[in-house]
């Protein structure tokens, strides 16, 4: 991998027909922010094939340096005066009690890394496969670092690596969690895209920055107005509890907005699994059969079973089975995944607000449960119960969110894999599996003017979660496993559906 190009991208000072946000300012945290004030950044990669050029004689490199990469570079520039606070800095002022984003229109940029991989085809559809696994740090060379230290840390960091034996190019962004949600960051990235292909409609290829203005259709506007949550005296005291609980962790008064380094092991393959439309149908029929048998004497019409409980319990019984000697002296498993809040706060916010706004769901299973014959429909009864009883409330029990996560931290650190504990006084800590991205952020259909994605990827630990790349309705989901490990889970997975 060959660096080409570090550079700054600051927002265009041009004005635009947007109001939001303040051209120089800070934005303060929401509870749901500093929830995720230092936990390690997610990563996101999309690689998109680069179209034949239209003039002969020309090679992929040079439409890649000459055309694409401008593009890119000028469309970020117009988005971010849009999404200002991106090309800010968090910071945590000592007479603060909590940490802000500040920026300036002036000063602000946000860094763009230019990269040049050396992959050949071979190597390049290993990784884009969704057929093998590949070593799970091999796409790490294509995200960029957050500018990280003890006083101040970049929003979010971006990287363009050209694949010009290939011809691909790969766009990765990597995310400061307490400044922004994967919702945000989708809006983020098609905002941008957007913004690209205008530029690109325009026509006009010789067109200086000075004379573009491009607005944004209203539902991909960032909506910044966030006194709703810090007003909110229940809000604002779970917020003051999550600054106080980071300032004591990792020693006492302790302002340091350094993050925990990603625990990314040698020793996992990487590979994405689909799991398609009729598949999914076919689940939810077996869920049919079952409830109806259930639900008869009652004469009551079975609940919706959705496409997302379906899957999260699809995968989490293949993976507890695929783990089964690893987890030998674990019974309770934990599934965590992430509720999207906009709309189920009370009055809502809307799809646009920009920031965090996603609470933790957790559900304990038993082991042995999930590894027996009614494991799949167990699982996906607890996680249908579990989304109907959002109806009640969203923010139950988030005084112990943080808490929660810092032991969560804190284990990762100390110890790779769940174990009883030695004492009988201590609870057993159980298996946690966590599920990153959403289907419903879209990845796949952000087009910079070049084409759809042929892969996205979310480097993250978890297990994650995205729309079918064909677009058939079906979903694909991420795993990084020890190498056995993956081969076990494929084959229940496969097997699995083939006896459907
Ligand atoms: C809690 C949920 C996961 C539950 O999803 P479900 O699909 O099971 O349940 P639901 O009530 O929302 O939807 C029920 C049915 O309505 C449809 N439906 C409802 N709202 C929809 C919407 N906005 N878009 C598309 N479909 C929608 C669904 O297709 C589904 O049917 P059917 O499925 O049958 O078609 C979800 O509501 C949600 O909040 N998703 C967002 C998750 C999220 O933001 N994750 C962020 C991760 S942050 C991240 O990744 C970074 C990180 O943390 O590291």
């Amino acid at each position: 991998m060959e660096v080409v190009e570090v550079c700054r991208v600051a927002p265009d000072p041009l004005p635009v027909a947007s109001p939001e946000p303040p051209k120089s300012s800070s934005l303060p945290l929401t509870f749901f922010d500093l929830r995720w004030l230092r936990v390690p950044p997610p990563h996101w990669l999309i690689f998109y094939q680069i179209p034949a050029p239209n003039t002969s004689g020309i090679t992929t490199s040079s439409f890649f340096f000459d055309s694409i990469l401008p593009k890119l570079k000028h469309s970020l520039s117009l988005t971010l005066h849009h999404f200002l606070p991106l090309a800010g800095n968090l910071t945590w002022p000592q007479h603060s009690p909590e940490p802000v984003i500040v920026y300036a229109e002036q000063d602000d940029a946000v860094s763009l890394s230019v990269a040049q991989s050396t992959a050949d085809s071979h190597h390049l559809s290993a990784l884009i496969s969704n057929h093998d696994h590949h070593d799970a740090t091999a796409l790490l060379p294509l995200v960029a670092n957050l500018a990280v230290t003890d006083e101040r840390a970049s929003v979010i960091a971006i990287q363009v690596t050209l694949f010009p034996n290939c011809g691909y190019f790969s766009i990765g962004t990597t995310m400061h969690h307490a400044v922004l949600d994967g919702k945000t960051l989708s809006l983020f990235m098609k905002s941008w895209a957007h913004t690209c292909r205008s530029l690109i409609g325009s026509g006009n290829q010789t067109m200086t920055k000075s004379h573009v203005i491009i607005s944004l259709p209203e539902e991909l506007k960032p909506f910044y107005a966030r006194a709703r949550l810090m007003d909110d005296s229940a809000m604002a005291s779970l917020g003051a509890i999550y600054s106080n609980q980071w300032l004591d962790f990792d020693g006492p008064n302790n302002r340091s907005l350094k993050l925990k380094p990603d625990n990314h092991s040698h020793d996992r393959v990487r590979r994405t699994f689909q799991l398609p439309r009729a598949k999914i149908e076919k689940l939810r029929r077996l869920m049919l059969v079952k409830d109806d048998v259930e639900l008869h004497v009652d004469h009551d019409k079975p609940p919706h079973v959705s496409t997302f409980s379906l899957t999260c319990a699809y995968v989490l019984v293949c993976l507890v089975k695929a783990e089964v000697e690893e987890v030998v002296n674990v019974t309770n498993i934990l599934l965590i995944f992430a509720v999207d809040c906009r709309s189920r706060l009370e009055p809502p916010l809307p799809m646009t607000y920009f920031g965090n706004c996603v609470s933790p769901e957790f559900i304990a299973l038993d082991k042995q449960v999930m590894l027996g014959k009614e494991g799949f429909v167990e699982a996906v009864h607890a996680i249908s119960k579990a989304i109907k009883g959002l109806k009640k409330g969203v923010l139950n029990g988030a005084e112990n969110w943080v808490s929660i996560l810092i032991g969560g931290l804190r284990h990762s650190t100390s110890s790779s894999s769940p174990r009883r504990s030695s004492s009988s006084s201590t609870p057993e800590i159980p298996r946690v599996y966590a599920i990153v991205g959403s289907p419903r952020f879209e990845f796949y259909s952000i087009d910079f003017g070049w084409g759809q994605p042929k892969k996205v990827e979310v480097i993250s630990g978890g297990i994650s979660l995205s729309e079918s790349r064909n677009g058939d309705g079906g979903l694909e989901i991420g795993l990084v496993l020890k190498k056995h490990q993956m081969e076990a889970f494929a084959s229940f997975f496969t097997q699995g559906l083939e006896s459907l």
